[in-house]
């Protein structure tokens, strides 16, 4: 058990495992087991912020093995209301190249087998996930792009895969022909839990691939996420920065009731 306190929490995903200076570490005991690493706790443009790296530092956690409910339990226990995600993603849309920054406001989930529920037990518990995205954060995180000169696309949507394995030519081509405009693998269950956890989840997805969608080449590889991540990770760092700071913390979006009215098998943290 900690004291320690943070009011808004950032998820490093793939080629993301740092973002403090100067802070301390926090192994936070879950009733869902250890978090993906510890957590770092520090400030950020005069915010308390804690840090996971999703798939731990040495990235070693795959995507359908991270401890998503110990990740966002631990969060909220610390006392983070507000959660960042900064993802690495595939374009469907060739138009929206590597380098593209974008905030999607659209969840489609591909995955299979991965504990997507804190309400198994003592109860039924439905939140409604209609918009899976907190708005004031998708806006603040527009905003803040828009001011880097990071000319963000505003919505879209992200198709989850189980994973680890990249999708084939056909599934690429399908998912894009539904409309939809990003592919990735940790996004479900990661915003769910957060819903259920009543807290905001903002998106912010790099793209470092166009997948499997053109006619030619390989299609996407590991060494590719990771290169073109690397060529863009200070500027998404320092995105991240701007919006910590310019999150607003009173949180007049619908997240904080997403439980209202519920009868809840335990407190929340
Ligand atoms: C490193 S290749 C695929 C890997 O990258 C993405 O991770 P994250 O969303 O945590 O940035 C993708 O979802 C896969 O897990
Ligand atoms: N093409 C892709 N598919 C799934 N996850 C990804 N992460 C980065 N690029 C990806």
């Amino acid at each position: 058990m900690t004291t320690s306190t943070a009011e808004i929490g950032v998820i490093g995903g793939s080629g993301f495992y740092s973002f403090l200076d100067d802070l301390d570490e926090v192994q936070v005991e879950t009733p869902y087991g250890p978090t993906s690493d510890p957590i770092a706790l520090g400030t950020v443009a005069g915010r308390r912020v804690a840090f996971v790296p999703r798939h731990g530092r040495d990235h070693r956690h795959p995507p359908h093995k991270i401890p998503y409910q110990a990740n966002l339990w631990a969060l909220r226990s610390l006392g983070v209301r507000q959660v960042l995600a900064p993802s690495a993603v595939g374009s469907l849309t060739p138009a929206h190249g590597p380098g593209t920054l974008a905030v999607p406001d659209q969840l489609v989930d591909r995955t299979h087998g991965r504990d997507q529920t804190y309400y198994d037990d003592g109860g039924a518990v439905h939140v409604s996930f209609a918009d899976p995205y907190c708005p004031l954060g998708r806006q603040t995180a527009l905003d803040a792009a828009h001011k880097s000169d990071w000319q963000p696309v505003d919505g879209g949507t992200l198709v989850v895969i189980e994973g680890p394995r990249f999708s084939t030519r056909a599934e690429s081509q399908w998912y894009a022909a539904q409309g939809w405009t990003l592919v990735g693998m940790t996004g479900h269950p990661e915003a769910i839990l957060a819903r259920e956890l009543a807290l905001c989840y903002t998106p912010l997805c790099l793209v470092t691939d166009l997948d499997a969608g053109i006619t030619e080449g390989e299609g996407v590889t590991m060494d590719e996420v990771f290169r073109v991540f690397a060529e863009n990770v200070d500027r998404l760092r320092s995105l991240v920065t701007t919006v910590v700071g310019a999150l607003p913390s009173d949180r007049a979006c619908p997240c904080p009731h997403s439980l209202d009215g519920m009868n809840l098998p335990f407190r929340l943290p």
